[in-house]
């Protein structure tokens, strides 16, 4: 039997208040999170932007105790993942791969070396694909695989996304009946999903499928929940955690949170649909931010659904999926990365003249540039600003 290592990827999170600003570092660092057409401009706009950030971050992260949880639950997962598919006669071992921050995903590559194993099956704990989640920890993986002869000679199996398997379906609209049934009102509750934003242009100019997933996902929710309930309830999706002054895709929690108590609910059962462990966009903003918006809006009733965490179900469903990726056939990280569509990525590289797209983009570019080069004046202490007195 083949010594099978399942490689779990997640985003990571800090673990205490000290590791934010480093962790905000390497999350904007990366191009799958700020598409900038100009790719030596990322890691100084990486410093200002967490720099800027860390404080607003610091606060939300010590308003839960102080660290994410996200590690933690995590390797819960994968421990509770592994013994499952060892009872039934898988020789697996779990890896966490974290993009962010420890256990980094290149601890994980050294460690499945290390134990000699055969076969990797690589499954993503985000249900749903993302440029910005599973296709940054896709590229990542892709890019150690091509640097480390030893690790590219193992075969791979990657799961591209599973939003639409029944094990997830089946466990997540189990844990909202539980919400419902146990609501005021279980025929008129309403059903909120919030799922994590993106930006809009990563749907429209990208061809990320994250937003047609997340919505055929809530679609075989409510189905799944109406046949354990009985009756139909009322839903909504939106999306949350919006980061930056570009248009994310809409409807905005909030936004979304108000208009239904301007339209009179009273009762909401709220389901955190992007994620399957708690972490700080549940615990935080979910639980004390969109709640104290929803009372304001005249919302009486506001219940949260679990994250799925270690849920029996859903660690079955992680085991069957893990099955099917083996027999299946070998699954490459180029095929698991990529976008349904052919589309460039920065449509307005074509050049053009005119007031247009592309000159917007090179005035971007020019403005970026002397934003860099007053930094690095900021910081070094020289340069023309100073010798002409300016600074
Ligand atoms: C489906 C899940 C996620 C998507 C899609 C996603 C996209 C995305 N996120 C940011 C910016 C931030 N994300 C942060 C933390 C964070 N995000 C996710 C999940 C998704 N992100 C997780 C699991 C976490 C870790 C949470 C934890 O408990 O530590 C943060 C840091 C927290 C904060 O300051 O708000 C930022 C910033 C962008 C820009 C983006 C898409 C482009
Ligand atoms: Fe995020």
């Amino acid at each position: 039997m083949a010594r099978v290592g399942v490689l779990l990827l997640n985003l990571g999170g800090p673990e205490r208040i000290e590791d934010v600003g480093p962790f905000l570092y390497n999350l904007f660092s990366d191009p799958e999170i700020i598409r900038l057409p100009t790719p030596v401009l990322q890691k100084p706009l990486a410093w200002l932007i967490s720099t800027l950030r860390s404080g607003k971050s610091k606060e939300a992260y010590r308003s839960i105790g102080g660290g994410s949880p996200l590690r933690r639950i995590t390797e819960q997962q994968a421990r509770e993942l592994q013994s499952r598919l060892r009872q039934e006669g898988v020789d697996a071992t779990s890896y966490v791969a974290m993009r962010y921050w420890h256990p980094f995903t290149e601890s994980a590559v050294g460690d499945i070396k290390a134990d000699g194993v055969e076969e990797v099956v690589v499954l993503p704990l985000y249900p749903h694909f993302s440029i910005s989640t599973s296709g940054s920890s896709f590229r990542e993986l892709q890019r150690l695989r091509q640097a480390d002869p030893a690790f590219r000679r193992l075969p791979i199996r990657c799961i591209r996304s599973w939003y639409d398997h029944p094990g997830y379906i089946n466990a997540m609209a189990g844990l909202i009946a539980r919400e419902v049934r146990a609501s005021d009102t279980p025929d008129a509750a309403h059903i909120f999903f919030s799922a994590h934003g993106v930006p809009k242009s990563y749907v429209e100019e990208a061809g990320d499928p994250y937003q047609q997933e997340i919505q055929a996902c809530a679609a075989l929710v409510m189905k799944r929940l109406e046949e354990l309930l009985g009756h139909a309830n009322p839903s909504t999706l939106a999306y949350q955690s919006r980061v930056g002054p570009v248009e994310w895709l809409k409807p905005y929690t909030e936004d979304a949170l108000r208009e239904l108590g301007e339209q009179g609910v009273k009762e909401l059962v709220v389901v955190p649909i992007s994620f399957v462990s708690e972490h700080i966009e549940t615990l935080e903003e979910i639980d004390i931010e969109y709640r104290e918006i929803a009372t304001e809006a005249g919302i009486t009733h506001f219940r949260r659904v679990p994250a799925l965490d270690t849920d029996p179900t859903f660690i079955q469903g992680l085991a069957d999926l893990v099955h099917e990726a083996m027999a299946g056939p070998e699954v490459n990280l180029d095929m698991a990365a990529q976008l349904p569509k052919k589309v460039k990525l920065y449509p307005q590289d074509k050049w053009a003249w005119g007031w247009n797209n592309s000159s917007e983009v090179w005035n971007g570019r020019l403005a970026m540039v002397g934003f860099s080069a007053f930094l690095l004046e900021l910081l070094t202490g020289q340069g023309p600003l100073h010798a002409l007195g300016l600074l």
